[in-house]
This record gives C-alpha cells, structure tokens and sequence, in this order.
C-alpha cells in the first residue's frame, strides 16, 4: 500500500457526469464503489466533496445575490453532496460519517480532528462537508486545510481531468500532461491545479497533491496501491 491515510478531494462538477446540473446517480455509485473498496483495505479516508454541480457563490453574485449568503448557499451544496455520498457508501455496504464545518446536527456531527481520527479507528470514512465553514473560500482550501489538519499523507484531487496539463485539456487539445511536477514549477507555469490559497497551504505544509481521473472505475485503486497515474505536485 502506498498510503495509509488520504484526503480525496472529489469535484462538485464531475459529479453531475454528463448531466447538467445536480448528483448523477451513476458517478456517485462508482465513486462509493472505489471509495468502498480502498476503504476494505484498511486505507484511512477522509473525503471533502465540492458543490460546483449545485451553487457556486460567485455565480449568485451575477445573479443578485449578497456574496456571503451565496457562498453559504454553495457550503449547504458540499452538504448534499456529502449525504448523497454517505448514502452511496452505505449503499454499498461500506460505513461514512458525515462531519460538518459548521454546528448542523442530526445532519452531520461538528467536524473536529479528534472525531475523524475516532471515527477511522471505528472504520469509517469520514466525509467532510460544509467547507472551511467561511465564505470567500473554496473547497480546494477545505480539502488543503483538513488534509494538513488530519495528517494525511496525500491530497488526492479526483477530478474528471486525468491530471495537471500544460493548459486546461477541457479547452486546449494540444496541452500535454505532467507525470511529476514541482509546486513552484505549477506556480511559474500558472497551472491551475487547486486554487492558490489550497495550493500554497499544500506547498508550506509539504503535503502533495496527486491529481487524477476519478470517472474511471479502479483508478482510486490504482493511485492508492502506488501505481503512477495522474500527476504528482511536491516540493
Ligand atoms: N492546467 C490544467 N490542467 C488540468 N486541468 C485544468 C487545467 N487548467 C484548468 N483545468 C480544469 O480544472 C478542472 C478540474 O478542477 P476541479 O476538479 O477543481 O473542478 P471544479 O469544476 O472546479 O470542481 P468543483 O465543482 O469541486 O469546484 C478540469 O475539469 C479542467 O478543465
Ligand atoms: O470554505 C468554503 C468552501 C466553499 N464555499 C462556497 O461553496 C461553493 C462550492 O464550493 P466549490 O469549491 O466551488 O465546489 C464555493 O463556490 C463557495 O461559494 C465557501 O464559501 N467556503
């Protein structure tokens, strides 16, 4: 086993799969089915989910909104994306925790280390939402800070890219894909990998970054039993 203990950031957006808006129910099995099966291996999981498939904050301002309670209304998104994903789990026979930024229960339990590290001792993967609990942030910088926090060995971005490309591959078809990148080689290059906030977090706390494909059943597998897919970004 590679790692012993992650932090899988899943995007808000891969989960609408060819949809085009909300939870594709399709993704959502296989993300539980891999998460499941890592799980069984006794891998330690903690999981921050995005809410771009729902509302973002920054969207709500062009739409009228206050800034503040849009990013509010984009933190209850991750919040549903997480029961989704907790329900998904069960569903397959697995057992999740949903804990919360932000006091919420019986919705999910307020998030602390100490209870995520119970919680794996139990055997469960910790899924957790709500964000950093404040706007202006986003859940690249959720998944940074509760991944340094937790001690995770690595931030596994899973996303619907298959890693960190010389330009966005979504819109550039001639951009070429890193295997192994440094973060201030990422940050000459101005490659969006996580925002910058995240980014730097990552980078002071010398904790790396693995971006890679979570579409394709087996692949969280993969990363996790140390085959090299996607792309690493370390000091
Ligand atoms: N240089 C690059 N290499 C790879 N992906 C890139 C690059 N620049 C931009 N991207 C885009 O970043 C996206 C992945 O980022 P991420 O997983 O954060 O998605 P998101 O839509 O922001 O998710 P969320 O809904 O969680 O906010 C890809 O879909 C890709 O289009
Ligand atoms: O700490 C946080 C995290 C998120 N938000 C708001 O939620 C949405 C959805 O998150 P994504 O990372 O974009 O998927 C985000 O756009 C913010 O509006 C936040 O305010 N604080």
């Amino acid at each position: 086993m590679k790692y012993k203990r992650i932090l899988l950031k899943l995007s808000g957006e891969a989960l609408m799969g060819d949809d085009k808006y909300g939870i594709n129910t399709q993704v959502l099995t296989s993300y539980a089915k891999q998460i499941k099966e890592v799980a069984d291996l006794g891998v330690e999981i903690g999981i921050v989910i995005g809410g771009g498939n729902i509302f973002r904050g920054l969207s709500g301002v062009s739409k009228g909104f206050d800034r503040v309670k849009g990013d509010q209304m984009g933190m209850l998104a991750t919040v549903i994306n997480s029961l989704a994903l907790q329900s998904a789990i069960e569903g397959a026979g697995g057992k999740a925790k949903v804990f919360t930024a932000t006091k919420m229960e019986p919705v999910g339990e307020l998030y602390t280390k100490a209870k995520v590290l119970e919680g794996f001792q139990q055997g469960y993967v910790a899924i957790i939402a709500g964000g950093t609990g404040n706007p202006f942030f986003t859940t690249d910088t959720a998944s940074a800070l509760r991944g340094v926090e937790i001690e995770a060995e690595v931030l596994l971005k899973g996303t619907r890219v298959d890693g960190v490309y010389t330009a966005d591959p979504e819109k550039d078809k001639k951009a070429v894909k890193f295997d192994e990148l440094t973060f201030t080689e990422a940050y000459e290059k101005k490659l969006k990998v996580m925002d910058l906030t995240a980014f730097t977090m990552c980078s002071e706390n010398n904790l790396p970054i693995l971006v890679f494909d979570m579409n394709t059943l087996g692949n969280l597998m993969k990363v996790v039993t140390g085959e090299r897919i996607g792309t690493l970004v370390k000091n």
